[in-house]
């Protein structure tokens, strides 16, 4: 791609964001959304989805397999895209979504080999996002070899939560070598808690719990617009339970699982990443679209569980958080299953939620009555345009690049 158009103050700007089962982006000039995309199902039905905002042109439809049979396959897709629908727009920087920053990074960064390095000891960490996430920074990398590239990190969010979020109850040297409490979706919880301090300031200001359900689920406990509280630990395995892993774990059944049946660590990351969740309650699929079109009873109760313990963790991020003003339900499930929502709200007037059934229903943003204590919100939530703000600033700070 050549012949730049933007300069420091609107550079082209583009978004990667690969999460567990979904590669999203997105192409900026500036703050002008150009080109907006997502290729979902990874490891399922894959679909490509994409718009040009200025023109309207739209593509749906399904890849087959050999397009898109696993993420580094699907990567090559919205480049290529782009490269139809934005032709002569030079890319001047990428930002990345890297889902694992460990203890290092708590503000995104400008990549070098070194850092890139650091990031790949993660890999272990987020078996299901780094590997994907690296391999975009290095395709990227390949096609727009001039552009700033940057790493924004789910963790970074969450990196000054305190102490007490921040440990396990193992022997200190585990803590010092990074055996923490690190929480993920940060950048989801970044933009959420930003957008409510631009339109609801008191909001944004009081007490704050997010509900980001998507493919991976967590919550987490805001106070002044920092996190003081996340279900998500060590891992992104941890808390609540998801399409395909398995969530809050007696770490006796690891123990079990290794000792009494044998199973490698091999098998046991296979079963509690891969295999566990929705999918593996259900027995049917991770997709929530599909567990509430199914009337099997196992696809009622893989519902049931992730209901159950939704509640469980609102009621324990609330404690952290020392009461609740306002409850935010964000990511696929969170935005658009108005099951999911009415069964997690119904019965916590005792929180202090009194939940308007109707509101809910019609899909609109505000879903507790007037009269509820606690404020219960539907928003949309937007990782690739926090990363843009990320690198847009990095790339002002860097200068404007050819
Ligand atoms: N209309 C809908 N009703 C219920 N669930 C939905 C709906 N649309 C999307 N979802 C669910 O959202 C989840 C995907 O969330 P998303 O945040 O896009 O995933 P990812 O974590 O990969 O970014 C899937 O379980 C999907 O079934
Ligand atoms: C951290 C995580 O679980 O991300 P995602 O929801 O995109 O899978
Ligand atoms: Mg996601």
């Amino acid at each position: 791609m050549t012949a730049a158009v933007s300069g420091k103050d609107d550079p082209t700007i583009l978004i990667l964001n690969a999460g567990s089962s979904s590669i999203k982006f997105d192409l900026y000039a500036g703050e002008e959304e150009l080109v907006r995309g997502q290729i979902e199902g990874l490891g399922a039905t894959p679909r490509l989805q994409a718009k040009v905002l200025r023109s309207g042109l739209s593509t749906d439809r399904p890849l087959s397999a050999d397009e898109a049979h696993d993420h580094q396959a699907a990567l090559a897709i919205p480049l290529k895209l782009l490269e139809e629908t934005a032709p002569g727009r030079t890319v001047q920087a990428v930002g990345h979504r890297v889902v694992h920053g460990g203890v290092d990074y708590a503000e995104p960064v400008v990549l070098d080999d070194a850092i890139l390095a650091h990031l790949k000891r993660f890999n272990p960490l987020a078996p299901l996002h780094q590997p994907h996430n690296l391999a975009g920074i290095l395709a990227a990398r390949q096609a727009f070899p001039d552009a700033l590239q940057v790493a924004c990190f789910d963790t970074a969010f969450h990196r000054r939560h305190p102490w007490v979020n921040d440990t396990f109850a193992l022997p200190r040297e585990f803590y010092d070598e990074g055996v923490r409490r690190y929480g993920f979706h940060g950048l989801s919880y970044e933009y959420i808690t930003e957008t409510l301090r631009e339109r609801m300031p008191e909001a944004a200001s009081g007490r704050l719990v997010v509900a980001h359900l998507g493919n991976g689920a967590s919550m987490c406990a805001i106070r002044e617009g920092r996190s003081i509280g996340s279900t998500m630990g060590f891992t992104a395995l941890d808390g609540l339970p998801m399409g395909t892993r398995c969530g809050q774990l007696d770490p006796g059944v690891v123990l079990y699982l290794m000792t009494e049946k044998g199973l490698s660590a091999n098998d046991i990351s296979d079963l509690l990443y891969k295999r566990s969740g929705l999918r593996g309650l259900s027995g049917l699929s991770h997709d929530m679209r599909e567990l509430e079109a199914s009337d099997t009873p196992e696809a009622r109760q893989a519902i049931d569980y992730f209901v159950f313990r939704i509640r469980r963790e609102l009621g324990a991020m609330a404690a952290v958080v020392g009461g609740l003003d306002t409850l935010v339900f964000t990511g696929g499930i969170g935005e658009n299953s108005t099951t999911v929502r009415a069964r997690v709200c119904e019965g916590l007037e005792w929180l202090g939620i009194r939940f308007d059934a109707g509101r809910n229903a019609a899909g609109e943003s505000l879903i507790s009555t007037n009269n509820s204590k606690v404020q219960v919100l539907v928003m949309r939530t937007n990782e690739e345009a926090m990363i843009r703000r990320h690198t847009a600033r990095l790339f002002g700070q860097a200068g404007a690049r050819p």
